[in-house]
């Protein structure tokens, strides 16, 4: 039959409404998959986490909900939104917007180091995201390029971070009720701001460093062929080459936010509320094109227009046809 076998495993709402074709990105907990709205014929992105692979280990099956919850009540421009969400007894199936100029990784990958402008605008944006995040008690846990989507293949174009299945919401419940205990046996960390929201919140700020260096250098910071040591004893040592062939055509105020984020001591890193005034992002040229592509007035554009019957036809018959290259 024309649906291959993977469709009649869908929960029936979601195969009513929508038609899945072909794979886009490959997140560690699933896939993604292009769909196509059949009312509409708009493009969506569908995860599908599998349950199965979380059977096993219990903390990853709280994982999967801690990202099912966080995406349903996050509201932010520069965060992927959940447009619906399904299940059946063995998977999720959460339907996204289509981020149609794909994962940051592959652009930095295939275009090598990002202008100046674009880099800050792109950091400017996570900023603003992973900011909205600690605002509600979020730690990502887990940015990194393939986690940074962008909404299309313009250089110029809003970006959202996605992937929240590492993610944290501060247990600070948890503690509360820890300190109203007997303290004696508390270690003095549970204590000061680095066992909480100080500490916690910083491990993004180090991570939004890294994509601010691969951004801007073309390169990671911590690789192996850059030191006989291991990637984790040059993290640990906070020990990172700005190449001078990558850098030297780079602001010293952009090297100096990352010489400021990639610190080791969470106590003494940038946080991202520093990072949001420092004098490299008080750019207003940038700060206006953010905010033109975060908020955008409500004035339609032409490719708002509705799609007409024959278009609708076409992209459903392409929809159905697609599986086969699957
Ligand atoms: C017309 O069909 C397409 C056009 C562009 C692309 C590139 N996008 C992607 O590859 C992609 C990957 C993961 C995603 N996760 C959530 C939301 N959107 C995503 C988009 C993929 C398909």
């Amino acid at each position: 039959d024309l649906m291959s076998d993977s469709q009649s495993a869908l929960p029936q709402e979601l195969q009513r409404k929508y038609v899945l074709t072909r794979q886009v990105g490959t997140g560690v907990c699933g896939e993604v998959k292009l769909a196509f709205e059949r009312s509409t014929c708009k493009k969506f992105a569908v995860k599908i986490i599998n349950k199965k692979n979380f059977q096993s280990e219990g903390t990853a099956t709280r994982n999967a909900e801690t990202e099912i919850e966080i995406l349903q009540r996050v509201n932010h421009p520069c965060l992927t939104k959940t447009e619906d969400f399904y299940q059946t007894e063995d998977s999720y199936y959460i339907v996204l917007e289509l981020m149609e100029g794909g994962e940051l990784f592959h652009k930095v990958k295939s275009q090598g180091q990002l202008k100046e402008s674009i880099a800050k605008l792109y950091f400017y944006q996570m900023l603003r995201a992973v900011q909205y995040l600690h605002t509600n008690g979020i730690i990502h846990r887990d940015l990194k390029p393939e986690n940074i989507l962008l909404s299309s293949h313009n250089d110029i174009c809003l970006i959202k971070v996605t992937d929240f299945n590492q993610s944290r919401i501060l247990e600070e419940a948890m503690l509360m009720r820890t300190l109203c205990g007997t303290p004696s046996y508390l270690a003095p960390e549970v204590f000061t701001r680095a066992s909480t929201t100080g500490y916690g919140l910083a491990v993004d700020a180090w991570s939004l460093g890294v994509l601010l260096f691969v951004c801007l250098g073309g390169y990671p910071p911590f690789h192996e062929s850059f030191s006989p040591k291991t990637i984790t004893e040059q993290i640990i040592g906070g020990e990172f080459t700005m190449v001078p062939s990558k850098w030297k055509q780079i602001s010293d105020q952009a090297k100096d936010v990352v010489k400021k984020l990639l610190v080791v001591d969470p106590t003494k890193r940038m946080t991202i509320e520093e990072a949001l005034q420092h004098p490299w992002l008080q750019d207003g040229e940038m700060l206006e094109m953010a905010h033109r592509l975060m908020y955008p007035t409500d004035e339609p554009s032409a490719g708002d227009a509705p799609v007409d019957e024959a278009d609708k036809i076409a992209a459903a018959a392409a929809a159905v046809a697609a599986p086969a290259e699957a």
